[in-house]
C-alpha cells in the first residue's frame, strides 16, 4: 500500500483494515461482557462514525439499540471551533443505558459540548466509546470508557474520516503526509 492523493494533501498508509477490525471486535467483546444483562442505546455521532459504528454493532451478542445524531466542526484538516448540530437527539434516553460512539476525540470540543445535552434527560448511566483518541490534541477533556487506538496528534482519514469530503470510502486509515 502506498501514497494516496485526496482534494491537495498527500496520506501514508497507518493502520491496516485488519488491526482495525480486530479492535473493534475485542470493543464490542467487553460491551458484550459489560451490559451482559442490560440492553444499552447506542448514540452515534455522524458523519465520521457511520464505519465505526457499523461495524461494532455487528460484533454486538446483546440486545441493544442504536440511534444517531449529526454534529460538526472541521472544515479541511482543522477544527473550525464551532460545533453545529445538524440532526440532533430525537429518543428519549431517560433512564436508558447509553453509550456514545465517537470515530475520533481530538480537541474534545465536539463531545464536550454534546455530552450537558445528554445529561440533562438523565440517562441511567453514560459510556463514551471511540475509535480513535489523540492525548496531545485534547483541549476539552472528555472521561473516555473505551478506546480502540490512542494516536498522535496528526491528521488522519479513511474508515468513515473525510478531508473535505472525500476519503470516507477507504477502508483503512491513513495519516497526513509531513511536507
Ligand atoms: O474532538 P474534536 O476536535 O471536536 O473533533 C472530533 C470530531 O471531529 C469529527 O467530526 P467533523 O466535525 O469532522 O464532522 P464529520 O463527522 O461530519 O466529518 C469527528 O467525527 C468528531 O465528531
Ligand atoms: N478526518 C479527520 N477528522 C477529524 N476530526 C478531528 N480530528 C480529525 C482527524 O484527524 N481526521
Amino acid at each position: 500500500m502506498s501514497t494516496i492523493q485526496v482534494h491537495d494533501k498527500f496520506f501514508i498508509p497507518y493502520l491496516s483494515e485488519e488491526k482495525i477490525i480486530e479492535k473493534v471486535k475485542q470493543l464490542a467483546e467487553r460491551i458484550n461482557s459489560d451490559y451482559k444483562d442490560k440492553r444499552p442505546l447506542f448514540i452515534s455521532i455522524l458523519n465520521g462514525s457511520f464505519m465505526f459504528s457499523a461495524d461494532l454493532f455487528k460484533f454486538l451478542t446483546i440486545e441493544s439499540e442504536i440511534c444517531f445524531i449529526k454534529l460538526a466542526s472541521y472544515k479541511g484538516t482543522k477544527s473550525s471551533g464551532q460545533v453545529i448540530t445538524a440532526i440532533g437527539l430525537d429518543t428519549d434516553i431517560h433512564g436508558r443505558d447509553i453509550i456514545i460512539l465517537e470515530d475520533i476525540i481530538d480537541t474534545g470540543k465536539t463531545l464536550s459540548q454534546f455530552l450537558p445535552q445528554v445529561f440533562n434527560q438523565q440517562p441511567a448511566s453514560l459510556k463514551i466509546a471511540v475509535l480513535l483518541h489523540k492525548p496531545e490534541a485534547t483541549v476539552h477533556p472528555v472521561d473516555i470508557d473505551y478506546t480502540c487506538f490512542s494516536i498522535p496528534n496528526k491528521f488522519v482519514l479513511g474508515y468513515g474520516l473525510d478531508y473535505n469530503g472525500l476519503g470516507r470510502n477507504l477502508s483503512q486509515l491513513y495519516q497526513l503526509k509531513e511536507e
